[in-house]
């Protein structure tokens, strides 16, 4: 058996041009085009380039985009202080703080001053609480890319047993919300799993965020999942990995993630749809007074 490869680039495109649209309509109503900030705090090179992705993605869909790149030694103090101007700016739908931030800085307390209507990252507890209590507001971009992709293989995927190998704040356990709010049957492992094999053997999906190459041996796949591999890994000879064993994944599994070209993508588009949904929210409350 050969895996259908889930396109996530293609995927993404058409993600992208139906926001593109939907702000050519705002436009032809009268209404403002949405406004994306994007924090920037150093220089690691990594989030240099997703940085520019995104003002790229911002533009081309026909969104106002706001940069702010700040040294490395930004204080807290300022960091919170652009937080909160950006908070009040009308024109600012989506307030985006590139993580990691510089060790200095508590990103946890950083994230909690974005207003949760503004947070299109859907990391603050508000839209994390909202997602673990069925009503989700503003969705992390990566797991709600990612619901996408698995609706994209026509799939029925209620019922299904999902297994999440990484338990981060960004990806493993907002992704186990949406696969539980999915109706999936959710298993996540992390660090101290004691029998990654055992579980894997048994799911349906399985959804890879760890940041380790060959992580997940392909072996490990049952026969016809779907998998997810949403790491991001620079080999030294340059090429980009996940962290599942590809070749061996792809010959067991039904539909598999390539890497780059699958997850990366449709996380940006989910960003771009977050912005959109935040302006169409904030109509509302203007219109609200
Ligand atoms: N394609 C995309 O859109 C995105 C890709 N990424 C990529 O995904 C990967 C993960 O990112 P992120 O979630 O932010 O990473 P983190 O480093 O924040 O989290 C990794 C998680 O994996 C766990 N872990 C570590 N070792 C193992 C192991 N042996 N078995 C199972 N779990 C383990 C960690 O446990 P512990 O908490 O105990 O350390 C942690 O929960 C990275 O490669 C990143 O670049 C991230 C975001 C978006
Ligand atoms: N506040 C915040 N929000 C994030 O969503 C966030 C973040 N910080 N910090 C870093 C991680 C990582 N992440 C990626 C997004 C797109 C690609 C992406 O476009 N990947 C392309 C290739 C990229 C390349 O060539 O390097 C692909 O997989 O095809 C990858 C990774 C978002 N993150
Ligand atoms: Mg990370």
């Amino acid at each position: 058996m050969s895996a259908n490869i889930i396109d996530g680039k293609q995927i993404a495109e058409n993600v992208r041009n139906n926001v593109a649209s939907a702000v050519e309509k705002r436009k032809a109503e009268g209404l403002r085009v949405p406004g994306l900030a994007v924090v920037l705090v150093g220089n690691d090179p990594a989030s240099e380039v997703y940085v520019r992705n995104k003002k790229m993605d911002c533009e081309k869909a026909g969104f106002r985009s706001f940069s702010y790149d700040l040294k490395a030694d930004t204080t807290q103090e300022q960091l919170l202080k652009l937080v909160d101007e950006l908070n009040e700016k009308p024109e600012v739908d989506g307030i985006l703080v590139q993580l990691p931030l510089p060790e200095h800085l508590d990103a946890n307390l950083i994230l909690e001053r974005i207003k949760p209507h503004k947070d299109v990252d859907g990391f603050h507890p508000y839209n994390l609480g909202r997602l673990a209590q069925r009503l989700p507001a503003l969705r992390p971009c990566t797991p709600k890319g990612i619901i996408t992709l698995l609706e994209s293989t026509g799939e029925k995927i209620r019922g299904m047993n999902a297994t999440i190998v990484g338990a981060s704040n960004i990806v493993g356990r907002p992704m186990a919300m949406e696969l539980l709010l999915a109706g999936c049957t959710v298993t996540v492992t992390h660090r101290f799993t004691q029998d990654l094999p055992g579980t894997l053997a048994n799911a349906d999906i399985v959804v890879v965020a760890v940041g380790k190459p060959g992580l997940v041996k392909g072996e490990w796949i049952k026969e016809g999942a779907i998998v997810i591999d949403v790491g991001i890994n620079r080999l030294e000879n340059g090429k980009l990995v996940g962290d599942v064993d590809y070749d061996i994944a792809a010959e067991r599994a039904g539909w598999i993630t390539p890497v780059p070209g699958g997850v990366g993508p449709m996380t940006r588009a989910a960003l771009l749809e977050n912005t959109l949904q935040a302006a169409e929210n904030h109509d509302i409350s203007l219109n609200q007074g």
